[in-house]
């Protein structure tokens, strides 16, 4: 993004001192340069939001702006749509924001409930223990009274009453604390229960978030358009498969693909069918190439494959296989029978590679199929 503000920056700067100058100045040199920062500018704008994970709403909002900057080529179009875009991206990290900050004050909420009714209970426990022990000193100071009448007493029917009083008086003590203990049972058993519900409803909320979460991962990781993997996904497949490569090396081979004169698909036919080119040869790569390659979009019309267990010429016959298929896909636009192309560089990695210097390999051996005429696998 960094990059990319650069950019605009000095494509701004350029255009700000041209328009100080005479008309003759203001001419087709500066109308090329303009076009050229433009496109600069677009293409940087494309790769980074190709790297961005937003929701499907607003990725569709971004889709459809990113269309009317590939259609519109005036300046101040373009500059339209860049603050379009920005906005949407603004509004999407603000959801996010939003969704996050939410969650975490219900969960701060319910921490809190559960903290205060965990402090309740261990004071009605407290204050159960205190009467409890009254209710003890009371009974004992009775039966010490008890006996105290016994020693005083002069006589067995003065004896017979006292006691009998003094029994009456523990027997009411005693129901007493029955009862107190019962209700004093039935105020921890709802107060536990009340807590359990609330912690039940804490791990009801953590589960809800987790899955949001995984599915906001999931998501990230393909790409809105043709429902492919996409760069990320790419990345991180390419780089483990490295990984696995240089502890125990096996056929790893990497294909890139790219759509020949795709931008002559726009420039006549409009930037939907463009994406509807895009999302059909998507498609029929995803049913031609074998089960175990990972296929997805790298971005723009660029397409990657990575093979785990092809060798140099099964690789080039699926590769060409699949050249064929597109090339033989009935495409017919405004009453024009349209037939597309691929350029397939591909390379099967070595000990000596790492991610960069095998791509580029594959990313050379793709521009000398241009090179060669289009249409073509190349292997380096
Ligand atoms: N419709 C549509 N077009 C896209 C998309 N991403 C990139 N493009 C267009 O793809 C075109 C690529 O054009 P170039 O890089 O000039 O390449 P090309 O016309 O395929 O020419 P060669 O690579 O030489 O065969 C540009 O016009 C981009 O605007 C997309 O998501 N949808």
């Amino acid at each position: 993004m960094l990059e990319f503000y650069t950019i605009a920056l000095r494509g701004k700067t350029d255009s700000v001192t041209t328009t100080g100058q005479t008309e003759r100045a203001i001419d087709n040199t500066s109308q090329d340069n303009s076009s050229t920062v433009n496109n600069v500018l677009i293409k940087q704008l494309s790769s980074c939001l190709n790297k961005l994970h937003l929701s499907a709403q607003y990725t569709q909002e971004l889709l459809t702006i990113h269309k009317k900057l590939l259609k519109d080529t005036s300046n101040d179009d373009v500059l339209q749509h860049f603050i379009e875009i920005f906005d949407v991206i603004v509004a999407d990290l603000q959801r996010e924001r939003n969704s996050a900050t939410n969650f975490l004050t219900s969960l701060n909420e319910t921490l809190a409930i559960v903290q205060n009714a965990v402090s309740k209970t261990l004071s009605t426990c407290e204050k159960a223990q205190h009467t409890n022990d009254l209710i003890n000193i009371k009974l004992q100071k009775q039966l010490l009274d008890m006996t105290g009448s016994v020693e005083k007493a002069m006589s067995l029917d003065q004896v017979k009453v006292d006691i009998n009083s003094k029994l009456a008086s523990i027997a009411l003590t005693l129901e007493k604390k029955t009862i107190f203990e019962q209700q004093n049972q039935q105020a921890l058993s709802n107060q536990l229960k009340d807590m359990a519900a609330k912690v039940k409803k804490l791990e009801e909320q953590s589960q809800e978030f987790e899955v949001k979460l995984a599915e906001q991962q999931r998501k990230s990781m393909f790409d809105a358009l043709t429902k492919l993997s996409n760069r990320a996904a790419f990345d991180e497949y390419f780089t483990q498969s490295m990984v696995r490569f240089h502890h125990n090396p096996f056929d790893l081979a990497l294909a890139v693909i790219d759509v020949d004169d795709f931008k002559q698909i726009n420039d006549r036919y409009g930037h939907t069918v463009g994406d509807k080119t895009l999302q059909v040869i998507a498609n029929t790569i995803r049913k031609k190439v074998s089960k175990d390659a990972f296929v997805a979009r790298y971005g723009g019309e660029e397409f990657v494959l990575i093979y785990s267990k092809h060798k140099k010429s099964e690789l080039i016959n699926e590769l060409n296989s699949i050249n064929k298929s597109i090339a033989h896909l009935p495409f017919q636009f405004k009453n024009n029978k349209v037939s597309i192309t691929l350029s397939i560089g591909a390379t099967h990695i070595t000990s000596e590679d790492n991610i960069h210097t095998a791509f580029e390999r594959a990313d050379e051996a793709m521009y000398k199929a241009k090179e060669k005429g289009k249409n073509q696998v190349v292997y380096f």
